[in-house]
């Protein structure tokens, strides 16, 4: 664009775990000057609340009966992002094992899917400058006219070995096994499951660098630009 101010770019970033959603979207958004918003994120924080305020996660109509209770707040700064659940930062909490065994199960029901993705269409609308968004469904549900669609993909070995490396000498065949029944249960959903859109670009991530990722899709942003 010659004249003034890019037009806000809208960028999906979608794919199973560990296979760089969050530390690519970030980097990406950092570089560009556009805002973030890790949807993970904000599915862990409701699940938090369910945990916390004593919700039986087995128990689909009653995670539904009070899916709009929890008020969630994503800060979309890439270099400090924040998420609030009712005013308490809750970006710890949220990573603790009990949250990410019981996040499938609250994020599989239809009324949660439907608050948090208003949230974060509302999000995605008010970005000055555009907005990468990372999670499962951003590609074929949330933003489906996104300007660009990347699918992150790796092998499992792989993503356990990240994971497991994060959680600082974790088992790896656990690790490994927890990965891909998350998986397993994000895809095979009724509602909203984790997907690659017909239109997203996949990135085969098992072989690269997260600097060659971050390049990769920084390039194919700036192409999307040029184009417009
Ligand atoms: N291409 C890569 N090569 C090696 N490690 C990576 C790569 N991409 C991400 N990582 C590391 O793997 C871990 C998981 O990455 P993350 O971005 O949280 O994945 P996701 O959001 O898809 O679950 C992090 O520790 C990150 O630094
Ligand atoms: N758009 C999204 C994002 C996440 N989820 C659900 C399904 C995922 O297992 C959990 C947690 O997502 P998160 O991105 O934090 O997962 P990882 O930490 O990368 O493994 O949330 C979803 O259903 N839809």
């Amino acid at each position: 664009m010659e004249n003034g101010a890019a037009q806000p770019v809208i960028v999906a970033i979608d794919g199973p775990s560990g296979t760089g959603k969050s530390s690519t979207s970030k980097a990406v958004a950092a570089q560009l000057g556009l805002s973030y918003l890790d949807t993970g994120a904000q599915y862990r924080a409701i699940t938090w609340w369910m945990v916390t305020n004593g919700i039986d996660i087995d128990d689909p109509s009653a995670i539904a009966a009070v899916a709009g209770k929890p008020e969630i707040v994503s800060g979309t700064d890439p270099n400090a992002p924040t998420i609030t659940v009712d005013g308490t930062d809750v970006s710890a909490p949220i990573r603790t094992q009990e949250v990410t065994s019981k996040v499938s199960a609250v994020s599989a029901v239809p009324e949660v899917r439907a608050r948090i993705t208003e949230l974060q269409r509302s999000i995605a609308a008010g970005a000055e400058h555009g907005i990468v968004v990372e999670g499962r469904d951003i590609g074929t549900t949330v933003l489906p006219d996104a300007d660009l669609k990347i699918f992150l993909t790796a092998s499992p070995e792989a993503r356990a070995a990240r994971r497991s490396g994060e959680l600082k000498g974790a088992d790896l065949h656990s690790t490994r096994e927890a990965l891909l029944k998350r998986d397993a249960a994000d895809s095979s959903r009724k509602t909203s499951p984790l997907a690659k859109a017909d239109d997203a670009v996949e990135v085969d991530t098992t072989d690269l660098t997260l600097a060659q990722v971050i390049e990769c899709v920084v390039t194919l942003v700036e192409e999307k630009r040029a184009g417009k």
